[in-house]
């Protein structure tokens, strides 16, 4: 029943103070991403620490990007990124080896990477942290990508937030689990959620 409880009080959260897992604790919920469900054993997810003083490195590298992209690009704008990957006390590139010719679909590629990303942000919450998981323009600019190791065949999926939310934030409301759930009789389901 803890257990339960831990996975219907998970929330995303990017306030996020020190400290963030580490040592023997974050080796632990990293394992629990090697125990998603992966279609044909491809293991495809990736994992790079970003910390310390690599964190404003990987920001510059972010807003290099930004600047590129577009050279109006609002002041303001960058200032929150640049502080966002500066300060979180965790930052976890989230990569992905993909095999396009494989006989798994890419799809089914990604999902395993999705779901072992859920794993993580369910062992942070059970360990005391918290996290988000954010994509973005620069989790598609392969200069970002390429700098952190995950050039073809890797992608970037995008940046896991990582360190200590405030536990008397207030939990977002829940969907009504009705919304989202059918019983099959033998005619098409439709759903409360789709209106
Ligand atoms: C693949 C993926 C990419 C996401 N990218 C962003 C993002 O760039 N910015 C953002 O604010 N939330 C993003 N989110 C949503 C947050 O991670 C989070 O799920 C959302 O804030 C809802 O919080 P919850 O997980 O507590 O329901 C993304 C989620 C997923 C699955």
């Amino acid at each position: 029943m803890a257990v339960l409880n831990h996975l219907l009080s998970r929330s995303s959260t990017d306030m996020l103070a020190e400290p963030a897992p580490q040592g023997a604790v974050l080796e632990d919920i990293l394992a629990t991403a090697m125990r998603a469900p992966d279609h044909g054993r491809l293991r495809p997810w990736r994992y790079v620490l970003v910390r310390g003083a690599a964190r404003p490195r990987l920001a510059e590298l972010i807003v290099a990007g930004m600047k590129a992209r577009d050279p109006d690009v609002p002041a303001a704008k960058i200032e929150k990124r640049r502080t966002r990957f500066s300060t979180m006390p965790l930052t976890i590139a989230l990569g992905m080896h993909v095999r396009p010719d494989d006989k798994i679909p890419v799809i089914e590629q990604e999902m395993a990477v999705a779901a072992a990303a859920m794993n993580i942000l369910n062992a942070l919450h059970a360990t005391g942290f918290g996290g988000v998981w954010v994509t973005g323009d620069m989790t598609y600019d392969p200069a970002v990508a390429a700098a952190l190791g995950f050039t073809a065949p890797h992608r970037l999926a995008g940046f896991l937030f990582v360190g200590t939310p405030d536990p008397s934030r207030p939990l977002p409301p829940r969907r009504p689990v009705a919304d989202y759930v059918a019983e099959w009789h033998g005619t098409p389901v439709t759903f409360g959620a789709d209106g």
